[in-house]
């Protein structure tokens, strides 16, 4: 006798995530749709579907802010910021529409999702995982946008630039699902940006240490807080490339052996204090307004790593002397060991990345994560 399939409203949905890089064109969301819609129906299962707005679309409403207020509050930069995933989340549900596909998009004040009232790198403080999961039991596919929450009083947050993976893997701790999906336009974390440094690796399996660290430094792909939220709730991060057959590349887990590797984000900002005192001030305000920071040792310096931060308004708002451009910082991370150094401005890091990347992967340089990577420092 053959078993009545599970139903599928009652088992956890698979959480997915698309990042903007997915959504270069409008018939992006159709060709998506139909992805999707076709995997309800292999895998006879129910979907969460993280999205963000369309590549640029978030700056665009930045600019335009700026131009009827250069020093906006932060609220409404919340307010108005977090509006391109909402376009895209209502774009992603009418194709699913249009395929015939039941699906309803829930945004920031409907999700559950509680934070602090900081309203620009809002922190996650509550979840009611019950407006998600009725959700699911409702429809076969929920479309979320990504970065958005509401603090207590229901007013709109924003869990920062770029925050969309920390949605995903704040709703699959939600929904109870042991695995998030985050695709974009590589496969997943390699060695180095692929599209900038030639040799870059793809790191299979990679561990929510390394994966953190080389977030805190500026690699994209993957979100610092989101790695973090995954590693408490033991949620698997699987990267996968955003066309189908969607091939996964790197998972994120507590495995994952030492890896060597170069971080370089030219929007990557170091400022250099006139005493240490005044660095530790810095670091002490960046790192309590929830911005990824690093405090370098090799002097009065603070890395302010993955950009659109405001420095100087920032600096001026929390009363800090504002400290000099020191360049961009490059970190070279193997193991738990990390050397970071400082590049005249964006050309200078490209070059640096590669001449440091071609160093840490030369034949014979082993992946000892104990060996020393202070030679570096003369490369
Ligand atoms: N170490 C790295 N591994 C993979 N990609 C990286 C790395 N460092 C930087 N990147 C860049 O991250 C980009 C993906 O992140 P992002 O632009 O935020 O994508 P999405 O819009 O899909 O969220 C890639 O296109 C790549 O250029
Ligand atoms: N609106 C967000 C979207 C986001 O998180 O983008 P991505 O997933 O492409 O990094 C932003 O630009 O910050």
């Amino acid at each position: 006798m053959t078993r009545p399939p599970l139903d599928p409203s009652q088992r956890p949905p698979a959480v997915v995530k698309f990042g903007g890089s997915s959504f270069r064109t409008l018939a992006a969301y159709g060709q998506l749709a139909e992805a999707l819609s076709r995997r309800v129906e292999e895998e006879n299962t129910r979907l969460v579907v993280v999205v963000s707005g369309r590549p640029g679309e978030t700056e665009q409403f930045r600019d335009r802010l700026s131009k009827v207020n250069p020093h906006p509050e932060d609220e409404t930069v919340a307010g108005l910021l977090t509006l391109a995933d909402t376009v895209g989340a209502q774009l992603l549900a009418t194709a699913l529409h249009r395929q015939g596909r039941s699906s309803t998009v829930l945004a920031g004040h409907q999700l559950g999702l509680t934070t602090d009232s900081s309203f620009m790198w809002a922190r996650l403080e509550h979840t009611d995982p019950e407006p998600l999961r009725s959700a699911v039991r409702a429809h076969d596919v929920v479309v979320v946008p990504g970065g958005q929450a509401a603090d207590k009083e229901g007013r709109p947050t924003w869990l920062g630039k770029n925050s969309s993976d920390l949605s995903a893997v704040a709703v699959a701790a939600a929904v109870g699902s042991p695995r998030c999906e985050i695709h974009s336009d590589v496969d997943g974390i390699y060695s180095s940006d692929p599209h900038l440094i030639t040799g870059s690796r793809l790191l299979s399996e990679v561990s929510y240490n390394t994966a953190a660290l080389m977030s805190l430094y500026g690699a994209k792909v993957l979100h610092r807080r989101a790695v973090r939220l995954a590693q408490r709730n033991r949620i698997e991060i699987v990267c996968r490339y955003n066309r189908p057959p969607f091939p996964a590349g790197s998972v994120i887990g507590s495995a994952g052996s030492s890896v060597a590797a170069v971080v370089l984000n030219q929007r990557s900002a170091a400022l250099r204090y006139e005493t240490e005192e005044l660095a530790d001030r810095a670091y002490t305000a960046f790192h309590g307004a929830n911005i990824d920071v690093v405090r370098l040792t090799a002097g009065p310096l603070v890395a302010v790593t993955g950009g659109f931060v405001d420095l100087p308004e920032f600096q001026r708002r929390n009363g800090l002397t504002p400290g000099e451009y020191a360049g961009v910082p490059v970190t070279a991370v193997r193991g738990s060991q990390v050397v970071t150094q400082l590049a005249a401005d964006e050309e200078d890091a490209l070059h640096l990345t590669q001449r440091l990347h071609d160093h840490v992967n030369r034949p014979g340089a082993g992946t000892d994560p104990n060996a020393p990577l202070l030679e570096l420092q003369g490369v």
